[in-house]
């Protein structure tokens, strides 16, 4: 195994020092070390973060491998300096038996670029109306630990209880996708001043809102974990910190494009802007922002939707929600907080590993630990160009904006699968 030595990096953020990767760890971390058999790697002006943890991927593989593969997705999360991803469950067939988690946990070790952790679906088929083989899945080779409908919600109250108590027995954790159905029929994008401009029927902050708040109750009254998926309203966050102040077991993420875009987008009636929840208003980014600063919100998760031509390129109205977010997620974190490497290392790589319960990852690098981390040039700036991305589909929100930050290189356990700011394979 080729051993690698980084020099002049700083680590999380801390003064220039040298580190060592060998067989697999990070194997000495100093001034001025030497390894005559080392590859070298200028780090100097580089920052270090232990690789970064997805915790809500679309990989589209089994089903709509012409939107992305568990290989080209693993390539894309690689050039975004993730070292794993967690596969949600929404793939044709749906992930909600043993056999499909395995099928996508085989293809991620056979890619090889990442570790592709399958989320298991909580109801047959995401249908809502009777539980997925949990246990199944969880002693499976894939030993699923999230389960979650995302795309749906879980929306009967007592099939929601029943999954948080089942997953108890292994210390599972159930990922709800809030979004009261019946609040939702037909909507298109955020309730509010814009969605009256434009005609659209609008998806109100309150139907996110109204299931966070039955589910940390449900939590609450069983004592189980709770991840809620993609927090996108102010009003959310202040259910999450009433309950969190109370003990409620739940954790939650955000996404980049929630931090950093608003409804207004949707003025250009451009469909690359549609998504699920859908972009709010600049208050609600205000109050995001601050609730991932205070640890209200625990993580910052892509909610990677790939999707063909066909099904965005076409009007409004028919094009399926979601955007790319893997290939540039830590490009909008450094401009949305700032060169704050604690907290970007916090919410993007230790935080969603101890959730996932992913040992291994979201470990800084230090002697001993296995050497997943990502190396990053903070001073770097890019123009998104759709055509130039790895993953297989195009629909990115920021074709053709300038981003902070370039990942320059990514390590997974030990070996790279991206240098010099491209995949290794
Ligand atoms: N986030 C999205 O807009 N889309 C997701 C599923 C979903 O959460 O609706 C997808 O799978 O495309």
């Amino acid at each position: 195994m080729t051993a690698y030595l980084i020099t002049s990096v700083s680590i999380v953020g801390a003064a220039p020092t040298d580190l060592l990767i060998r067989d697999g760890v990070v194997a000495e971390v100093g001034p001025g070390l030497s390894a005559p058999d080392a590859v070298v790697v200028d780090g100097t002006g580089l920052v270090a973060l232990p690789g970064l943890v997805d915790l809500h991927t679309h990989l589209r593989e089994p089903g709509r491998e012409d939107a992305e593969t568990v290989e080209s997705g693993s390539r894309a999360a690689a050039l975004g300096g993730y070292t794993a991803v967690c596969a949600m469950a929404n793939t044709s067939p749906v992930a909600d038996t043993a056999g499909v988690v395995e099928q996508v946990w085989r293809l991620g070790r056979e890619a090889g670029l990442v570790d592709v952790q399958p989320v298991g679906a909580v109801t047959v088929g995401l249908a809502g109306e009777r539980l997925a083989e949990l246990g199944a899945m969880a002693d499976s080779a894939a030993r699923v630990r999230i389960f979650s409908d995302d795309g749906h919600c879980v929306a009967d109250p007592l099939l929601m209880r029943r999954a948080l108590e089942y997953v108890k027995a292994f210390d599972g954790i159930i990922a709800q996708h809030a979004e009261e159905p019946r609040l939702t029929e037909g909507a298109q994008m955020h309730e509010g001043e814009v969605s009256t401009r434009l005609g659209l029927i609008g998806w109100p902050a309150v139907a996110e809102e109204a299931i966070i708040a039955r589910d940390v109750l449900l939590a609450e009254h069983v004592g189980s974990r709770l991840h809620v998926c993609h927090v996108s309203t102010a009003g959310s966050v202040e259910v999450l910190r009433q309950a969190k102040a109370r003990g409620v077991r739940v954790t939650a993420e955000v996404t980049p494009h929630h931090l950093l875009l608003t409804d207004e987008r949707a003025e250009t009636y451009d469909p690359v802007f549609k998504v699920n929840p859908p972009l709010r208003t600049a208050d609600d980014i205000a109050a995001l922002r601050s609730a991932l600063a205070d640890g209200v919100i625990d993580v910052i998760a892509t909610d990677h939707a790939p999707h063909a031509v066909e099904d965005k390129e076409c009007e409004w109205a028919y094009a399926r929600p979601g955007m790319l977010g893997l290939e540039t997620a830590l490009s909008i974190a450094l401009d949305v907080l700032g060169p704050e490497w604690d907290l970007i290392a916090e919410r993007m790589s230790r935080t969603p590993a101890r959730i996932a319960g992913l040992t291994g990852h979201g470990v800084d690098p230090a002697p001993g630990v296995p050497a997943n981390l990502t190396v990053i040039d903070p001073a770097a700036r890019r123009t998104i160009e759709p055509a130039e991305l790895a993953s297989r589909s195009r629909n990115t929100p920021y074709a053709r904006m300038t981003l902070p930050g370039r990942i320059v290189a990514t390590f997974l356990r030990g070996e790279p699968t991206v240098l010099d700011g491209k995949a290794v394979k």
